[in-house]
Formats: structure tokens, sequence, C-alpha cells
């Protein structure tokens, strides 16, 4: 499997690489890399071993190292020549960067970095394309000088020969072996033992050793994360788009499938008539936009702050940090939670690999984990929004994107409740506000009480990723309304789409309103009344979009190659294909299957003949 899809990867690579050159000459921006990785991954269902290689091997080379090692390695990196990975995860650690094992010793009498796995727990341990496919990598480890730490530093590490691809001396690299899913992309292990490179392998734009041994601290040492913040700027344009694919194969499906009658008497309908199918499917379609305008958002937001940091501008990191945790983890945990619905909305077959269901979700299914543990990414936003909370309690001014908690602070109750957009983003707005200052009492309380500020964060919490998530759902549903509502090119959109963007609005709106009832009423008072109201409005809304939920998934564009679905066809033949997947399977080969005679015969005579005995 991993030989097939490093062919089909190099094949895809060198057709994007023409697309590249055509649409981008040799452009910087991030979508071509992005897309890049996209396009291969997509048409490689196993997964791309070249994915490290094109969103962080060359991209950290861009980032981290010099103009010099730029020309040096990332040149080479950018045109393929040399095919790297992102080795810093390890068997021991992956979430406690500052607990990696992995060793570089500064010799300045050779002027070089002795590298070292000092244990087995200090192998590097995940990362893709290692195992068989990368020649190079770049190596995480803490940097020591006179045998003090420095913090974490990244070296340019040749692992395998150029010319034979035989691991170098010093090297021990192999696969990790079989995953629930991505298994053509070759994560791999790497240990080393001894092994030189030249001072000028660690990479240098932000902070340096000099020949003479001395160090030279980068200004903001945070800025050695900021690979990991583009993946995560990616997995949540990546996820958005594993969902729209799910949300395309099961909305056509769910018009193709025909199944019990809603009137007696009637003909079967489609299933997608049935309302509770559309509570399944219609969400998950509006889920998918939602997530692929924030990851829009987002990404301009990378690309700014990338250029910022590229001229020592690291102002704008903290809040592009806070953003790509926040979106990163909700948008990985909604899609593999929208993609399971999705697969169960089309019943029996939805389980057939046919159905290819199965696979987006093993595909989507690790963002929850990789680039960032979603749990601790929570707790990571949560100890920003209690930074922030101080800022308002001090009267200070907020990152833009967390401005409403400014504003929601200065609000004594909540307003009148009218149940319109504004009204129902504001709620969920109030109650993240709401939550932030209860998080904020518990972990202050914690402080004040003399616990340390990493054991306050512990045990609040699970305070303080209620309202990391609040403020998840705040953003997300915020950047969808300000689109559909406020948006300048509003004008420029038909009446009949404005309407379609409108109802997917007010979906999103409610569905999040019922999902997050129980912390809203914590902060605000709403009747029964109110409540049935938007029961009534929900089930409005879902019937307004039926009509329109193929075109809308349609829209994604999804060639069939890449839904890769008996289920999800654009010519609707499901059942035909169906059949045809089944009868290529290798057991319909022959009438009579080997292990008849082999295994099943001999057992089910030998049960005959002990009841012929029993029976004497
Ligand atoms: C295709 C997919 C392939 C997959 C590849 C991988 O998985 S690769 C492997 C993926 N692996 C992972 O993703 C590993 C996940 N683990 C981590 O990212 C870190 O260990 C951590 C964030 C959990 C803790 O960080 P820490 O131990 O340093 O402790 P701390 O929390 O105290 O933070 C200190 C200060 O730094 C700030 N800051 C932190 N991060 C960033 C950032 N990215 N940017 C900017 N700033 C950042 C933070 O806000 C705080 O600021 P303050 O308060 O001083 O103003
Ligand atoms: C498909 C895939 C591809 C990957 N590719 C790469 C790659 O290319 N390069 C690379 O370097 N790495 C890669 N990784 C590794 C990935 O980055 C790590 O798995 C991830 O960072 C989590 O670290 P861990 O697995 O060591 O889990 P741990 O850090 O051991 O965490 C395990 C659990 O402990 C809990 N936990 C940990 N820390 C805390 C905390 N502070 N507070 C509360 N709970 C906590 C969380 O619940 C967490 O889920 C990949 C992983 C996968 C699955």
């Amino acid at each position: 499997m991993a030989s097939m899809s490093v062919k089909h990867a190099i094949a895809a690579a060198k057709k994007l690489r023409s697309l590249q050159e055509r649409f981008n000459p040799g452009g910087s921006d991030i979508y071509p890399a992005l897309m890049g990785d996209e396009a291969i991954t997509a048409l490689i269902p196993s997964g791309n071993p070249l994915s490290v290689h094109i969103l962080m091997f060359t991209r950290a080379l861009r980032e981290q190292g010099t103009d010099e090692q730029y020309e040096k390695f990332g040149r080479r990196a950018d045109n393929n020549e040399i095919i790297g990975t992102f080795a810093q995860t390890e068997l021991g650690h992956g979430t406690y960067l500052r607990g990696l094992e992995a060793r570089a010793d500064y010799d300045r009498g050779t002027e070089e970095f002795v590298l070292n796995t000092p244990k087995l727990s200090s192998y590097k341990w995940w990362p893709g394309g290692l195992g068989q496919t990368c020649n190079y990598c770049i190596f995480v480890a803490q940097l020591y000088i006179d045998n003090e730490a420095k913090g974490m530093a990244m070296f340019v590490v040749q692992i395998r020969d150029e010319e034979t691809h035989m691991p170098l001396p010093g090297v021990h690299v192999g696969e990790i072996g079989k995953k629930m899913g991505l298994n053509g992309v070759n994560n791999g292990f790497l240990g080393l033992k001894d092994y030189r490179v030249p001072r000028l392998n660690m990479l240098m734009r932000h902070q340096q050793v000099l020949p003479d041994g001395r160090f030279v601290k980068s200004p903001v040492s945070q800025v050695s994360y900021f690979p990991m913040v583009f993946v995560r700027c990616m997995v949540a344009r990546q996820n958005s788009n594993y969902l729209a694919q799910a949300a395309t194969i099961a909305t056509r499906y769910s018009v193709i499938r025909r199944q019990s009658p809603i009137e007696e008497g009637q003909p079967e309908p489609k299933i997608l008539e049935h309302l509770t199918q559309q509570m399944k499917v219609i969400p998950e379609i509006v889920t998918a936009v939602v997530y692929r305008l924030a990851a829009a958002n987002l990404q301009n937001m990378y690309n700014e702050t990338a250029e910022a940091v590229y001229r020592k501008d690291f102002s704008r990191l903290p809040e592009l940090h806070a953003l790509a945790c926040i979106l990163k983890v909700a948008t990985s945990y909604d899609s593999t939670y929208g993609i399971e619905r999705l697969r169960q909305a089309c019943g029996g077959h939805g389980y057939l690999t046919a159905g290819n269901l199965g696979n987006i979700f093993a595909m989507a299914a690790p963002a929850c984990t990789y680039e960032g543990e979603n749990s601790v990414l929570y707790l990571q936003v949560g100890k920003i929004l209690m930074k922030n909370w101080s800022q308002v309690l001090a009267g200070r001014e907020l990152m833009p994107s967390m401005a409403y908690i400014s504003e929601c602070s200065k609000m004594t109750s909540f307003p009148q409740w009218t149940g319109s957009w504004e009204c129902l983003l504001k709620a969920i707005q109030y109650a993240c506000v709401g939550s932030i200052r209860l998080a904020f009492q518990s972990y202050n309380a914690r402080v004040q009480s003399a616990q340390s500020q990493t054991a306050a964060v512990n045990y609040s919490g699970l305070e303080l990723t209620k309202a990391a998530e609040l403020h998840g759902r705040s953003y997300v549903a915020g950047n969808f309304y300000q689109q559909i509502v406020n948006s300048p090119n509003k004008h420029q959109r038909s009446p009949q789409f404005q309407k379609v963007l409108e109802n997917m609005l007010e979906l999103h709106l409610i569905q999040i309103f019922f999902r997050h009832l129980g912390d809203i009423l914590r902060f605000i008072r709403i009747t029964e009344d109110e409540i049935s109201a938007l029961q009534r409005r929900l089930e409005e809304v879902l019937k307004e979009l039926r009509p329109d939920a193929v075109a809308i998934t349609d829209a994604f564009d999804f060639n069939d190659k890449i839904l890769s679905s008996a289920l999800g066809c654009y010519d609707g033949n499901v059942y035909e294909r169906l059949f045809e997947a089944a009868l290529k399977h290798p057991l319909n080969r022959k009438s009579v299957p080997d292990f008849f005679e082999a295994h099943l015969k001999p057992f089910m005579k030998e049960n005959a003949d002990n009841a012929k005995k029993s029976k004497l």
C-alpha cells in the first residue's frame, strides 16, 4: 500500500507542480501547498506520504531557516529533489514539548551538533513519511551548550543516502505499523546515535548558535511553534472538506434511496423526505460550509501573520495561535462527529467500504489528535481566555476576535429575548462570557491559594474547556453571521441565493442554540414558549432547505474520483455500483470458496457424526 501511495503521490505532485507554476508561479501563497496536499490526499484514499513534506518540512525550511539555509536546503525541498518530514513527536512525548528527550549537544571544537535519542522513549515516533519515503527530516531536539539546556531547536538532518536510500550510519529508521487509516503514509520511527551535523544545519532565522558556542535567544520563543500553527489552520480547511465530502455522499444517497411510506398507502418516499433524516443530513451540509468559511478567514490571517513574522513583527502571533487552536479543535471534533452521523444516515450500505464513508472518517479522525491533541488545545485556549479576562478586568482592549468578550462583560443582564439571529448569536456569546467569568473565579481562587499556574489550569480544566468550546462556537457563528448578513459582496448575490444562505444561517444558529441550551439557560432566562418557537423554526428551516440540499452539495463540486463512493456518484446509479463493487470482491471469483473443503466441510461432517453417535 505504501509504495502504491508513493507512486500516486509523485504522479499527483508532478501534476500539481505544473498547475502551481501555471497559476502561482514561484508564489509563496500558502494555498497552493494546501490545495496541493488536499488534492493529492483526496486522490489517495490511504493518505499521502508526501503530506508532511509539503505542509511542514518545506515550510519550516522557509520560515525557520535563514535565507542561506533556504538556498541550501529549502529550494531542493520545494523542488522535490529531497523529501523530508517534521520529526518532533517522540515515543514518550507528543504534547509536552518541553519534555522532549532528543538532544543536540554543540561541539565548538568541530562546530557541529551531536544528535542523540538517548532512550527508547526518545525515539521520534509518528512523523509522516519517515518510515520509508523521506531522506531528510526537520529533527526537533532540546539544544544543549556546555550541557546547559537552551530550549527546543530544529535541525536539518539527512537520514538516508540520496542515491541508494540506505539509512546513514547512526540512523535507525522504520515504519511504526498499521493504523486505523492513512496506511499509505508510512508514519515512522527514528533513532539517532552520536549523529553529527554541521552548525549551519540548525535552523537559525529566529535563534542562533555562534561558532564559539554563544547562544542568541529567539526574540519570541513561540515562533518555533509556527510550523504547527500552519497545520492547525490546514486542519480547519481539510476537515471541513472531509465533512463536505461525506455530506455530498449522504445527501445524494438520501435522494436515491426510498424507504418507509410517510402516509399509509403512499409510495415509499426518498429517505430525505423523513424529517429525522433531514435533521441528520442538512445540518452537516451547513456545518461544512460554516467551517469552510471560518477556515478561509483563518488562512488569510495566517498569511498576514506569516508575512509579519518574516518581518520580525510577532504582535499577531498570540491571536493567530488562539484561533488556530480553537478552529482546529472545533472543526476536527465536529467533522468526525458529523461524518459518523452521515454514515449512520445511510443505513447498512453506509457501512460498506464501497460507500467510502468509513475511510473518510479514518482520514478525518486523527486530526483530533495530531498537531496538538484537542483537549490539550482547548486547555491552551482556556488559559488564553483567563489572560484576556484579566485584561477585561483591567479595562484593557482585547484582540479583535475576542472583542465580544469585552462587550458582553459590560452587560449587567441579557436584553429582552427576541429570537432574532442577532439575539441567538449574542446568547451564545453571553453564555461564553458567563462561562469565562466562572472559570476565572475558580482558576483565580486556586492561584490566590498559592497553587501554581499549571496546577490551577489542571484543576480548573473542566470549566476552562467549556469556556474554550463556547468561544469557538461564538467565533465560528459570528464569522458565519458576518459573511451572510454583512458581507461587502452581499449585493452581488441573487435574492434566491441570499435566501438559501440565510436559511443556512438560521439553521446553524438554532442548531447551536439547542446544542448549548444548558449552557445558555445558566445565564439567560428563556421561556418555554420562546424555546418551542425555536423548535418550530428548526422544523420549518429544514423543510425550506430540503429542496436545495442536492444543489448545495453539488456546489462543493467533488469529482466522483474524489468521493470514491458507490453511494455518492453524480449519476445516482447506487445499486448498480454497489453490485459492481461486490462482484469484484476476491471471494466472488469462485463459486465454491477454498475454505469449504479445507475447513467448513470437515467441521459440518464432524458435527453430523457426533450427532449420530449421541443418538446410538
Ligand atoms: C498532516 C499532519 C501531520 C501532523 C504533524 C504533527 O502532529 S507535528 C507535532 C504536533 N505536536 C503538537 O502540536 C504539540 C502540542 N503541544 C504544544 O503545542 C505545546 O506543548 C503546548 C501549547 C500544549 C504548551 O506549550 P508550552 O509547553 O510552551 O507551555 P505554555 O502553554 O505555557 O505556552 C507558553 C506560551 O507560548 C504560547 N504558545 C504556545 N504555543 C504557541 C504557538 N503554537 N504559537 C504561539 N504561541 C504559542 C502560549 O500561549 C504561552 O504564551 P504566554 O501565556 O506565555 O503569553
Ligand atoms: C496520523 C498521525 C500523524 C502524525 N504525524 C506527525 C508528524 O508528522 N510529526 C510529528 O512530530 N508528530 C506527528 N504525530 C504525532 C502527534 O502530533 C501526537 O500524537 C500528538 O501531539 C499527541 O501526543 P501523544 O500522542 O504523545 O499523546 P500525549 O501527549 O501522550 O497525550 C495523550 C492524552 O493525554 C492527555 N493529556 C496530555 N497532556 C495533557 C495536558 N497538558 N492536560 C490534559 N490532558 C493531557 C490528553 O487527553 C491526550 O489525549 C502524528 C499523529 C498521528 C495520529
